[in-house]
């Protein structure tokens, strides 16, 4: 298996199959500014070591539709080979090294059960993103000589601002997650952490920008409902969200202290935050992450029919 230049194969290439393929040819076309001396997009990447530049051979993409297999060459082009079905699942798998799994969480399991596709997976590495897949069920449904991690990724790796959560079992070699770290870290923010987490970082990163824009169109519906444009309203809130999180962000600063900040004796920034808080926003968020991570923790399981007893 190679792991300088790999060929990635994304198994279920729908939402967010494209958002990865999307950052990482991103990250492809910046890095080659960077080296041919033009200006370069991100900071960090200036900051990077050319050695550490995720440079895949080539990506594959399979989907189940013939239907969806040609939207999906209209929309990656020449940057991905794109089959569908069954017997382009297992020629895109024997075509690659490393194998991003991203089909729902429900059809996981009958993905990598068909036919050919065990031993194609033999001695490369898997990574699944399936909420409430856990990596005892990847390694039952595969051979001891595929190496399962798994990923918790979200949208916004399609213009690199991603957070990714990753987990392995005990005795995955260095290299791999190593490997899958350089993935995801080219597409934002990658973290590891213990498996037991996963269902938390499904709700409050992989869901996440699910809520975060349901409060920018709230924001937003404020300053339409005080007469601004539709259009000027969503720049502000979308502008103001990134900035209070940059400000998390890069000053480390607790949330409350840059709250306090912004709030002025008798002002109307505590006019408004008693409104919210009479309207319990915090406990409705918080609320909110522990019912989505709840779900997120039933989703790999086999469902019971209806009418089940
Ligand atoms: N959406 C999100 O924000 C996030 C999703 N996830 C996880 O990522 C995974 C994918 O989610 P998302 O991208 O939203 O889902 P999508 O429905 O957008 O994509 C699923 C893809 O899987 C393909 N597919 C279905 N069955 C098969 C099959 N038998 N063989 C090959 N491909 C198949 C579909 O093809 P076709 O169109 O032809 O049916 C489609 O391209 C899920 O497991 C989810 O839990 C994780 C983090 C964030
Ligand atoms: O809604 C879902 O189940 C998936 C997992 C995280 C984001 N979307």
């Amino acid at each position: 298996m190679s792991l300088n230049r790999p060929t990635i194969c994304i198994l279920g290439c729908g939402t967010m199959g494209v958002a990865i393929i999307r950052g990482t040819l991103d990250s492809m076309e910046s890095d080659s500014k960077i080296i041919s001396g033009v200006t370069a997009s991100r900071d960090d990447d200036r900051q990077c070591g050319q050695e550490e530049l995720l440079r895949p051979a080539g990506f594959i993409a399979c989907v189940s539709h013939e239907e969806s297999a040609n939207k999906l060459r209209k929309v990656l082009g020449d940057h991905a080979r794109v089959l569908h079905g069954e017997a382009g699942n297992v020629q895109g798998v024997s075509g690659a090294d490393v194998i991003l799994l991203c089909t729902k969480p429900q059809v996981a399991k009958a993905v990598l059960s068909a036919p050919g596709i065990k031993e194609a997976l033999t001695d490369k590495l898997l990574v699944s993103i399936c909420a409430g897949v856990t990596i005892e069920q990847l390694q039952s449904w595969t051979t001891p000589t595929t190496t399962v991690i798994r990923a918790m990724p979200n949208t916004p790796c399609k213009i690199r601002e991603g957070m990714t959560v990753l987990s392995c079992g005990p005795n995955t070699a260095a290299q791999y997650l190593t490997f899958t770290s350089k993935i995801f870290s080219t597409l934002g923010r990658c973290r590891i952490l213990d498996e037991k987490h996963l269902d938390a970082v499904t709700a409050l990163a992989g869901s996440g920008p699910a809520f975060a824009c349901v409060m920018l169109e709230a924001l937003a519906d404020g300053g339409v409902m005080m007469g601004l444009p539709r259009d000027v309203a969503t720049e502000l809130a979308a502008q103001v969200l990134q900035g209070a999180a940059r400000m998390v962000l890069t000053t480390g600063d607790h949330p409350a202290a840059i709250k306090d900040s912004v709030t002025t004796p008798g002002g109307c920034t505590i006019a408004g935050l008693l409104t919210m808080e009479d309207g319990r926003i915090r406990s409705t968020l918080a609320r909110t992450i522990q019912e989505a991570a709840t779900v997120a923790s039933t989703l790999g399981r086999d469902k019971k029919p209806q009418n089940d007893e």
